[in-house]
């Protein structure tokens, strides 16, 4: 991999990236920063998690002069949340060369945002309702724009966006440079492309498999009504650190963050009901640790790049592979490991395996957790906790109490009672029951109409010599150096993705390119078509 000195980028550019603390490149950033300097129009695609925000954001704040006073690039996401975060990156990258950068979104104060943009930004970053009622407002002019770029065009696509980021690039000087960029490049975006960009550069970085490498997944079967206790097993044996569950609807959030927290467990719910007030502080506290479960419905699948996510479990099964790849790419990120857990109930089996056709990725079967597991994986966190208060020796005052009760009480005994008290063994569980679901069916896509029968170059597959273990993060090699030295222990050697297993059988599955041709609308699969910003699930 090469490291970031080798672009010939400013050095003001590059000592924010080395306080970032990103040491090499990673394969999409290696091929995207070129060519985006070049002033090239290009489409991006890599897989969830590696880096595709500094690949556009890098070559961005490195060609803008400071001393510009217009806007000179526009940056459009598909959710509020994405907007910020990736705002918050781009001020990063451009923080000592000084680039002024400013997230334009709904839900927020209008007058706030007319006030931002009074400090003369040249970067926004923006979903594209917000931007278009300032564009009305005359509060944002395009005229100056010289780059343009699209974070997960497909999903703006999907979300009813096309008209609105038409009117938006109509705006925009035909002389510009205009990049899109997705770990999924469904074929209306290949539309897209053709429409909006000039002889594009594809600059693909897919393995065979579209999901990330580093995320272990598997799925439990079960009926709907065992999902609430399965879902409380699991959380209690693999306590993750972080997690985000996925849930189909609006209301199936509510009243699963709901009953997480009668459960005992620090969770709230993130969807597009709430107010941006709301959705906010949900997303402060799981940034900072003061939750650590994360309800929602798929307006957290996109981009959203919380570290410290270890878990990703999809209450309900999500409604089309792509959903499926983004949802769980909310883990296994920059080169950390992430384990993802499906559930699905009998009826579902067969969408399931459509998820893992596409996908190409075999996801193993695992059993529901017993409450032996359950318990075990409760009580190992209670000893950690117990052990890490003895470490940090700040137990003095306790000292006294704990001596007397010795006095009358064997030890053994004594440490099981306050072992139990602490894992919560002594509260009596809630009864909980969650409204049910429909399940989602398997339905045929329709085969895909491209008149040259070819797969486009930016598809679901292998891109051009893509090589089977192509790691996202850091060299050829698992160990030494940048993020590669952060994954503990060898659980996953070798490329342990089904290792031979994913060969055959698998590979000769999208013959037919039964898939592609089918989210431009009315297929079964795509989502509603004219979802806004505001309704977004
Ligand atoms: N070269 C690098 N070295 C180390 N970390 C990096 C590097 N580039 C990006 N990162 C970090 O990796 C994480 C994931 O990056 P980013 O959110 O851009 O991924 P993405 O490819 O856009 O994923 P998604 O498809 O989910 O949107 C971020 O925390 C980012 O700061
Ligand atoms: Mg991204």
């Amino acid at each position: 991999m090469k490291t970031f000195s080798e672009f010939g980028l400013e050095p003001k550019v590059l000592r924010a990236i080395t306080e970032m603390g990103f040491e090499e490149s990673t394969p999409i950033q290696e091929k995207a920063i070129p060519v985006a300097l070049e002033g090239r129009d290009l489409i991006g695609q890599a897989q969830t998690g590696t880096g595709k925000t500094a690949a556009f954001g890098i070559p961005l704040v490195n060609k803008i002069d400071v001393k510009e006073e217009k806007i000179v690039a526009l940056i459009m996401c598909p959710t509020r949340e994405l907007a910020i975060q990736v705002a918050e990156e781009i001020e990063k990258l451009g923080r000592f060369k000084g680039i002024r950068s400013l997230p334009i979104y709904g839900g927020q104060d209008i007058v706030k945002q007319i006030r931002g943009l009074r400090k003369k930004p040249q970067i926004i970053i923006g979903t594209p309702g917000r931007l278009l009622d300032h564009i009305n407002r005359k509060t944002i002019k395009l005229d100056d724009v010289q780059t343009v770029i699209l974070d997960e065009a497909d999903e703006m696509l999907d979300m009813g966006f096309m008209d609105d980021i038409k009117s938006i690039l109509s705006l925009v000087p035909e002389e510009r440079n205009t990049m899109l960029f997705s770990a999924t490049m469904p074929v209306n975006i290949q539309k897209l492309a053709q429409q909006f960009l000039k002889d594009p550069e594809h600059v693909s970085v897919i393995p065979k498999q579209v999901s990330a490498p580093l995320i272990d997944q598997a799925y439990i079967e079960l009926h709907e009504r065992q999902k609430f206790e399965a879902l409380c097993r699991l959380i209690d044996m693999e306590a993750p650190e972080l997690a985000i569950i996925f849930g189909r609807t609006k209301r199936r959030v509510d009243e699963l963050s709901e009953a997480l927290q009668k459960r005992g467990y620090a969770a709230e719910g993130l969807h597009g009901d709430l107010s941006q007030n709301q959705r906010d502080n949900v997303m402060r506290k799981f940034r900072d640790g003061s939750i650590d479960v994360l309800v929602a419905t798929d307006v957290a699948a996109r981009g959203l790049d919380v570290s410290g996510v270890t878990h990703v479990i999809n209450f309900d099964l999500p409604q089309d592979p792509e959903s499926y790849v983004h949802r769980i790419g909310r883990t296994g990120r920059a080169g950390k490991e992430g384990a993802a857990y499906t559930f699905v109930t009998p009826r579902e089996i067969d969408h399931l395996h459509f998820i893992e056709k596409i996908t190409r990725h075999r996801i193993t079967k695992k059993p529901i957790p017993s409450l032996a597991e359950a318990i075990e994986g409760k009580q190992k966190v209670t000893a950690e906790r117990v052990l890490d208060v003895l470490q940090k020796d700040e137990h003095n005052e306790y000292k006294g109490l704990a001596i007397s009760l010795l006095e009358h009480h064997d030890s053994v005994h004594l440490l099981a009672a306050a072992l139990k008290l602490l894992t919560g063994g002594d509260k009596k569980e809630v009864d909980i029951e969650l409204t049910p679901e429909d399940p989602i069916r398997a339905k045929k896509r329709r085969p895909d109409v491209r008149s040259n029968g070819r797969r486009p170059s930016g598809s679901y597959g292998t891109a051009g010599g893509a090589r089977r273990n192509d790691r996202p993060y850091g060299g050829g090699g698992r160990e030494g150096g940048g993020y590669r030295g952060n994954r503990e222990g060898g659980r996953r050697e070798g490329g342990s993705y089904g290792g031979g297993s994913r060969e055959g059988g698998y590979r000769g599955s999208r013959d037919g390119g039964g898939y592609r041709g089918n989210r431009d609308g009315g297929s079964n699969y795509s989502r509603p078509s004219n979802r806004s910003e505001e309704t977004l699930v």
